[in-house]
């Protein structure tokens, strides 16, 4: 188009286009009438893969008269166009556009046409960039001096036109500045800004005047590339000015302090309770877990786990992570004193669990969570979280969440914690197990009430510097627990123990885990790859298992085990008695002992601990079977003051089950230098 109506400009294209064996078609409506337009190209080509918008206008004069036929060029045509166009390549699943935009309206008035034609064309494959050509034209020859419009060539713009609109490019969104052989990407910046209302107050200009200075200052910009970066320091100034009625502080500065060093106290949180929690279920709950976690009916050793009508159906021992969670996914994290945290931020770090007896399939759960410790790791915090699961009084299991903060390190706490992860043993694995997850394992998993949008929100995965929404990190842990349970322990669920894990590496759904394992003793060290990359994803990783069962009072070791054992427990009494009573109240102890087959003398007698386990005296033991109960505070204490003989009170039924495990860390320390004999 010229400044008169005339379609010789268009011919003249075409003609030069086929001149050199291309396929190039006019049309002369006007581009208000993009239908027409791209019904043209279709009937010519037979589809729309790229399409170049050139509303070209450059009418310096006479500015109010035509600012309405501007708007009906540059804005109107090309979003009509776009629109015709737009289904067509949408079905294809392909597209590129390219919008022309001036350095005038760039530096002048700059719209956000390609960013947003950029952010709903994307997951069809259509990709809308905008350049802003300098070059010699019919257009820039009337205000351009003609030896400099003779040199600004086409030439020097169309390659960049080419690169932008072939497949291998997977720009988007963008905005570049082209001209005279030269190329140049323009961003956004923004100033840390400043925050100009304080709480309950209403916002008013005279804030904005005086903090006028440090709103326009671009010390320290940010360079937000979309909505979501843009977005989060904003929403951050809401609790930022609601907790401490902020005024006069920039809200990125903000984020990151609520974050970092103002955000955590530890001195405020460690000890905090969250508010308890009840967690009811049924067989569905734990048929959906188990699928879960990767499950499935192809092999018929998982069909235990998810046919409530099975004669062994169980639930998966891993499901004990499930109602412990929900006391802080209801929100319960977010309320506590000292522990301001960017929820888009939060990662899981690692996980214990430890079952006391073997899950229900249905019932009602209620947990207990406590801030246990707050570590400062430098790149980030790390939250320790004790949650301990009842089924009435009855503890059946307990779970150390360690949730680790990105980015909200460096508040001056402390860093280490005491359990170091452990690496694998040295030698090649015992086992190795190979399991696809599904490009819909997280959709899935979330259902069972890790409700957290950075499994399924690729917005929310953006802010947390992910490409795309990630695996749970108790899925993937899942599928190694499971690994294990079929490996080493013949899918029994009662012979679960615990299971620790480390998340080094985050696991996109669709990949297929690797589980090694190495068998040492009771204990399956386990580290888990994804196979497609190689990259270990969890590490510092073990299951304890129960050694199978077949303990019987003839296969009982005989002489020195048992005695050693007795009079460990005396000695042990007499300290706690020394300890005073309010201690003897809190002590349940499970007592364990494992013994060989043959019934030699070769016993091995444990007491578990809480966090860990206490050996009182290393027997030859083989690993071939064990034998564990717990006993009532009155038996406990007959035990330990010598009067009981646990061997015998065991089998002839005195001693009750109970599964509890609960010691006092004074009552761990005087154990663990047993421990040392
Ligand atoms: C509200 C309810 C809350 C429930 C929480 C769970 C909610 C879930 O929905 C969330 C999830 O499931 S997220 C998915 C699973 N988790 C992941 O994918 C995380 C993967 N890990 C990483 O990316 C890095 O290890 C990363 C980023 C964690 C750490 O990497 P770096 O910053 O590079 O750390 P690095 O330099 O290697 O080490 C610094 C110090 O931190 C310790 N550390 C490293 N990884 C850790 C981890 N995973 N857990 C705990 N500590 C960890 C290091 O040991 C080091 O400390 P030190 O020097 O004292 O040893």
């Amino acid at each position: 188009m010229g400044r008169e109506k005339s379609s010789a400009a268009a011919d003249k294209v075409v003609e030069e286009i086929r001149a050199k064996g291309g396929k190039a078609v006019a049309n002369y409506d006007s581009v208000e009438d993009g239908e027409k337009l791209i019904q043209t190209a279709l009937d010519t080509f037979g589809r729309i893969g790229v399409y170049y918008i050139c509303t070209a206008m450059l009418w310096l004069s006479e500015l109010i008269l035509i600012s309405n036929l501007i708007q009906r060029v540059h804005l109107r045509g090309s979003f009509l166009v776009t629109r015709a166009a737009w289904n067509h390549m949408k079905n294809q699943k392909f597209g590129r556009i390219i919008m022309t935009a001036s350095a005038a309206g760039i530096y002048g008035n700059f719209g956000q046409a390609n960013y947003s034609a950029a952010k709903l064309g994307r997951k069809y494959n259509i990709h809308c960039n905008t350049i802003a050509p300098v070059a010699g034209s019919r257009l820039t020859e009337t205000v351009m001096p003609p030896d400099l419009v003779a040199s600004l060539k086409p030439e020097y713009v169309a390659p960049l036109v080419l690169w932008l609109c072939h497949d291998q490019c997977q720009e988007n969104g963008g905005l570049f500045e082209v001209g005279a052989g030269w190329i140049g990407k323009l961003r956004w910046e923004r100033s840390q800004g400043d925050i100009v209302r304080q709480k309950n107050q209403p916002m008013n200009p005279e804030a904005v005047r005086d903090q006028w200075e440090k709103i326009c200052d671009f010390t320290d910009a940010t360079k937000p590339t979309n909505i979501q970066e843009s977005l989060q320091s904003i929403v951050s100034v809401l609790s930022r000015v609601e907790s401490e009625g902020e005024v006069g502080a920039n809200p990125t500065a903000a984020a990151a302090s609520a974050t970092s060093t103002s955000g955590i106290n530890p001195a405020e949180a460690v000890g905090q309770k969250l508010p308890p929690s009840t967690f009811s279920f049924n067989h569905t709950q734990c048929i959906l877990y188990a699928l879960g976690v990767g499950m499935s009916t192809k092999d018929p050793d998982h069909l235990r786990f998810l046919y409530e009508g099975h004669p062994d159906f169980s639930c998966l021992p891993t499901f004990g992570v499930i109602p412990s969670q929900a006391a802080m996914m209801d929100g319960g994290l977010s309320s506590v004193p000292g522990l301001n945290i960017d929820f888009t931020q939060v990662l899981h770090g690692e996980q214990y669990l430890e079952l006391y007896k073997p899950l229900p399939t249905s019932g009602q759960l209620t947990s207990e969570a406590t801030i246990a410790d707050v570590l400062d790791k430098g790149s980030g915090a790390v939250i320790l979280l004790d949650v301990n699961t009842y089924s009435g009084n009855e503890l059946v299991c307990y779970n150390q969440f360690s949730v680790f903060v990105v980015g909200a390190g460096g508040f001056g706490g402390k860093r280490t914690s005491e359990k170091a992860p452990l690496p694998p043993p040295q030698r090649a694995p015992d086992a190795v197990v190979i399991d696809s997850t599904t490009r819909d394992q997280a959709a899935l998993y979330r259902l069972s009430g890790d409700w957290n949008p950075l499994h399924i929100d690729p917005s929310f995965a953006a802010m947390g510097g992910f490409k795309a929404p990630i695996l749970h990190g108790l899925c993937s842990f899942g599928f190694a627990a499971r690994h294990v349970l079929k490996q080493f322990a013949d899918n029994d669920p009662s012979r679960f123990k615990a299971i620790k894990v480390r998340f080094v590496k985050p696991v996109m759904p669709g990949q297929s885990l690797q589980t090694e394992m190495w068998k040492e003793g009771n204990r399956i060290h386990i580290q888990c790859k994804v196979k497609e990359t190689d990259a270990v994803v969890l590490s510092g990783a073990y299951v304890d298992l129960h050694a199978a069962s077949g303990a019987s009072p003839e296969n009982l070791p005989q002489g020195g085990g048992g005695l050693q054992s007795e009079l460990v427990f005396a000695e042990i009494g007499r300290r706690i008695k020394d300890l005073g009573s309010e201690l003897v109240k809190k002590v349940n102890a499970v007592f364990s002992w494992e013994i060989t087959k043959d019934g030699k003398n070769s016993a091995q007698w444990t007491i578990d601990l809480k966090n860990g386990s206490g050996s009182l005296h290393k027997g030859p033991y083989n690993g071939k079977a064990d034998v564990t109960f717990a006993v009532s505070d009155e038996d406990f204490m007959e035990v330990v003051q010598g009067k009981l003989n646990p061997q015998k009170a065991f089998f002839s039924g005195k001693l009750k089950v109970r599964g509890n495990i609960m010691l006092s860390q004074k009552l761990e320390v005087i154990l663990k230098d047993y421990a040392k004999l």
